[in-house]
Formats: C-alpha cells, sequence, structure tokens
C-alpha cells in the first residue's frame, strides 16, 4: 500500500501539494486526476522518494520512503510523460532488461519478463531496434516496458497514452487491468478520463494542490467543475468521440476484433 499523510511540497512560494492524505491499496486501480498545475506530479514523485516533502509523509508497504528510498523506488514503479531522456541503452530489448539485470535476477527470468513487457507494449518484433530511431509514441511504450519488467508492487504512469496510437493504448490497458487482478496497485495520472474511467475503482481529483473529490462514481458535474473532463455516459457515446477511438467503447470494440 501506498500511504500519504499530510503531504505538503513547495515549490519557493508555490504550493504544489498542500495538505494531502491519500492511500493506494494493493490490488486497486486509482485515476488522478486534475487541471493542469493542481499537483498531481508533484504528488507522485513523492511516492517513490523523487522528491521530499516539505511537511507529513509517505509510507510505500508500511516502511516511511524518506527512511528507505531503495526499497520505494523498487516497490513503486514510476512512468513520466515525454522520457526522452530516461533511456539507458542503445537498443529496445538492452533498455528494458536494465532494471532487471540490475535486480540480479536469473537470465531466464530476465528473459521472460523483458519478452512480456514488450509484448505488453506491442513491440515484441522491435526489441533489436535502436532507441535513437524510434518514433516519440515508440519510445513511450518503451519506458512502459522498462516499469512493466521490474514488475513493481505499485504502477504509477503519468499521462501514459498521449502519445501512444489506439491498438497500443488498448494493450497497455489490457496489461494494466490484468495486474490490478494480480494485486499491483496502479495510479493512471490523467486529465482526461475516456480511456481509463472503466477500469477505475476510484478518481481521486486535486484541485490547487488539495484532494478536492475522492470517488467510486464521480458526477460528471463535480468533475466539470474541477477542470476534467467526464468520460462519456453509457449510450451516449457521440459520434465523433467514437471516430477517435480513445474511448471506452471503442476500446471494448477493439478487444472484440483482435
Ligand atoms: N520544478 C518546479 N519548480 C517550480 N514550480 C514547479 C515545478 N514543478 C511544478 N511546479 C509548479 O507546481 C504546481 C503543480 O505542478 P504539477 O506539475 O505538479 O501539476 P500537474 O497537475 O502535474 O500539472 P500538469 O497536468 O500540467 O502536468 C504548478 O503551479 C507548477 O507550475
Amino acid at each position: 500500500m501506498i500511504a500519504v499523510r499530510n503531504l505538503t511540497h513547495r515549490y519557493g512560494e508555490v504550493t504544489a501539494v498542500d495538505d494531502v492524505s491519500l492511500t493506494v491499496e494493493d490490488g486497486s486501480f486509482v485515476l488522478l486526476a486534475g487541471a493542469n498545475g493542481s499537483g498531481k506530479t508533484t504528488l507522485v514523485r513523492h511516492f517513490n522518494g523523487l522528491l521530499s516533502p516539505d511537511e507529513g509523509a509517505v509510507e510505500v508497504n508500511g516502511r516511511p520512503v524518506a527512511e528507505d528510498v531503495v526499497t520505494a523506488r523498487t516497490a513503486v514503479g514510476m512512468v513520466f510523460q515525454d522520457p526522452r531522456d530516461g533511456f539507458v541503452a542503445s537498443t529496445v530489448r538492452a533498455d528494458v532488461a536494465f532494471g532487471p539485470e540490475n535486480l540480479g535476477l536469473e537470465r531466464a527470468e530476465i528473459r521472460r519478463r523483458v519478452e512480456s513487457a514488450l509484448a505488453a507494449v506491442r513491440m515484441a518484433d522491435r526489441g533489436d531496434a535502436r532507441i535513437e530511431e524510434l518514433s516519440g509514441g515508440e519510445r513511450e511504450r518503451v519506458a512502459i516496458a522498462g516499469a512493466l519488467a521490474m514488475e513493481p508492487d505499485h504502477l504509477v504512469l503519468d499521462e501514459p497514452f498521449t502519445g501512444l496510437d489506439w491498438p497500443a493504448r488498448t494493450a497497455v490497458l489490457d496489461r494494466l487491468e490484468h495486474l490490478r487482478d494480480a494485486g499491483t496497485g496502479v495510479v493512471v495520472v490523467t486529465h482526461d478520463l475516456r480511456d481509463v474511467s472503466e477500469l477505475a475503482d476510484r478518481t481521486v481529483v486535486m484541485s490547487e494542490g488539495r484532494v478536492e473529490l475522492d470517488s467510486s462514481d464521480p458526477s460528471p458535474d463535480r468533475l466539470r467543475e474541477l477542470g476534467v473532463r467526464p468520460p462519456p455516459e453509457a449510450g451516449s457515446e457521440s459520434a465523433s468521440e467514437a471516430e477517435t477511438g480513445t474511448d471506452a467503447a471503442s476500446r471494448r470494440r477493439a478487444n472484440e476484433r483482435r
């Protein structure tokens, strides 16, 4: 479990996270939403000690992150938007293998994790490609595969679908759903709920650094008030939304076609 207690983070005069308390249970799928600048990224960077609190604390699996950053980094996998500089190897497969290799795993286990992670992001046939040859969307997929291959207890993805085409989104969402069902705590940071709302156990919405809503069934009006576009209601999906292929119904159709 990730437990955030009365966390405050300031950048100089700006209070980016303001007295936030929140838990992410094992096997739960939490959407963290909110308008630009509401504090989402700052909050999740505390989950594995990338930032230190000005006030309050975060515990992962019962251990304070501040006291044991190494354990927190193993327990909480993070994928950030625009992972341009985050690669450590020159080819896709070597990059995804880097984390598991550092865990000291057996060769066969490393291979299993890497191939499974590449399949999950539909990059199984691109393992030998050089990172520098990849498109932005492919790089995002490699970054996601790298986090999946670590098989962390919790997985945090910050706007993971921005550059992904529709088959890749579908594949990643399927893997996230499977991981959640197997006990992983999943947090997806987003400002657009259309893709992911059907998977979410809870939607947490931040506004001006504070948690303003934490609900398993958020009302569309309240979401709009907080600057978040609600998911389309069942049966009221507009034709234009269907064409974008980014909504839940399109995802279901994609699954049916596969
Ligand atoms: N490194 C930084 N230095 C100074 N201020 C920052 C820094 N990072 C974020 N901020 C400020 O902190 C506040 C919260 O930003 P944060 O990126 O956490 O929000 P967010 O909800 O993730 O936004 P977005 O959806 O645009 O990514 C904003 O006012 C932002 O300008």
